[in-house]
């Protein structure tokens, strides 16, 4: 029961995790055979990352997995979300198949489920293999196939040790952060290429989803980060800033996910960069799913403004408390954003596959802890968030923290720490904080604790 008399158990098998993801915590990147992926690219391309920051050590995961396995076990976690680096397996992105990089994956899971933590895979997290974006990449339509064929050389190899698959995780960040805005591999910035990119990342999540059906026997999903937006007034110009930001980053890869066509703002949206699409690459996108993953962060107060391509911005709340990166901590977003999935595409059953924050975190105190209040608050307050969607009648199945570890943050490189186990990153060092006791509590208290 918690301080406020309210019991916030969660359903009977709510799965309880944390997530991380290959390029930001593995290192190893060329190890065994691997080939090097856009990210090995962009971060060895100068200026592109904080200080510089490349994932050729990070976490050193790739070399201290059953430590980390062992960490998720004494932490009592019963699930680990991680993703598959496309160019271990397929250093050429297609064709050859790199045994050695099977076989991590293979070790990696047994060792998962001999502890009990079932896995959570996600194909693609972001990490495209160089070969394949000299060939175009995601603008090319070749992909869909590149990426089938990826999907089913692991479902091959491991489904049914692994029994939820996860295709993409956010193709809007894919999309807007390395196609429109450039912030991210592969870096470029096109409000032509962003659209047909978007495009062939949905008609790839069809095709291994598609692959799945043929080759797998369990549950496949898609995962998408999605963010509620709120008028900053309630004046014409606001609200249509909202309809096009909620269309351009929540409805752009739901809707053909799951009702097989794109909101009709798209078009609004990018004006004459918006292609007509063929009928049949709905038909290829749509497919049943067995689950959505939502990823969930902070809200967004949006106001007209001139940016393109949205002529929308967010408002930051004077009030507001901000993490890290900036975020507002907003868990009724997430109740928001649940109750909002649900009215829109029905019962389809929902894995919150990503929340968590990160805030500065005092060094490792002289009794070994590292107090992050600020980081237990945030997630005590989107979980009970989580539970009175599910008490409003959302089918939501599961949490993941993000993240397991201090890890690399993309562009931000080691900057910021979301983990709720520090690293220190000269000796590789792992720490749980103290919202990684805590977590462990909730979880044996299946969220009466909260
Ligand atoms: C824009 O926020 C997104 O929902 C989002 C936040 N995050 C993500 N997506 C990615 O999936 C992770 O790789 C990031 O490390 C993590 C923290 O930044």
């Amino acid at each position: 029961m918690s301080q406020t008399g309210k019991d916030f158990r969660f359903p009977e098998g709510f799965l309880w995790g944390a997530a991380t993801a290959a390029h930001q915590i593995e290192g190893s990147p060329l190890a065994d055979g691997a080939g090097p992926s856009i990210w090995t690219r962009f971060a060895h391309t100068p200026g592109m990352t904080h200080n510089g920051d490349t994932g050729d050590v990070a976490c050193d995961h790739y070399r201290r997995w059953r430590q980390d396995v062992a960490l998720m076990r004494e932490l009592g976690l019963k699930a680990y979300r991680f993703s598959v680096s496309w160019s271990r397996i397929l250093p050429e992105g297609t064709g050859r198949v790199n045994q050695s990089g099977l076989d991590f994956y293979s070790r990696l899971v047994d060792a998962l489920l001999e502890s009990g933590i079932e896995p959570l895979l996600t194909l693609y997290h972001w990490d495209l293999p160089a070969a394949l974006d000299d060939r175009g990449g995601w603008l090319n339509r070749d992909s869909a196939d590149w990426f089938a064929e990826y999907g089913s050389v692991l479902y091959r190899a491991l489904d049914g040790r692994v029994k939820k698959w996860v295709t993409l995780n956010e193709p809007w960040v894919v999309t807007d952060g390395g196609y429109l805005h450039g912030a991210l591999a592969p870096g470029h910035r096109s409000r032509y290429e962003a659209p047909i990119a978007s495009h062939n990342l949905m008609r790839a999540h069809g095709a291994a989803v598609q692959a799945y059906r043929a080759d797998g026997a369990h549950e496949i999903g898609l995962v998408v980060n999605i963010e509620p937006k709120y008028p900053a007034s309630d004046g014409a110009e606001d609200a249509g800033a909202v309809a096009r930001a909620h269309a351009y980053m929540n409805e752009q890869y739901l809707h053909p996910a799951m009702l097989g066509r794109y909101p009709e703002r798209m078009r609004e949206i990018f004006g004459d960069a918006w292609p007509e699409w063929p009928q049949a690459d709905f038909e290829l996108i749509r497919q049943p799913l067995d689950f959505v993953g939502i990823n969930y962060y902070t809200r967004s107060v949006t106001r007209a403004d001139d940016s393109y391509p949205l002529r929308a911005g967010a408002v930051r709340q004077p009030l507001g408390t901000y993490t890290e990166t900036g975020w507002e901590v907003f868990p009724q977003g997430l109740t928001d954003l649940l109750l909002w999935f649900k009215d829109t595409y029905g019962d389809t059953p929902v894995y919150v596959t990503e929340n968590g924050a990160a805030f500065f975190d005092p060094p490792v105190a002289e009794d070994d802890r590292i107090r992050d209040p600020l980081r237990t608050a945030y997630l005590r307050k989107h979980l009970r968030a989580i539970h009175e969607a599910i008490e409003a009648g959302v089918d939501v199945r599961g949490y993941m923290v993000w993240s397991l570890l201090d890890n690399l943050e993309w562009s931000l490189g080691y900057s910021k720490r979301f983990g709720i186990v520090h690293v220190n990153y000269e000796t590789q060092q792992r720490t749980p904080k103290d919202s990684a006791r805590w977590y462990g509590r909730v979880i044996a208290s299946h969220g009466s604790s909260l």
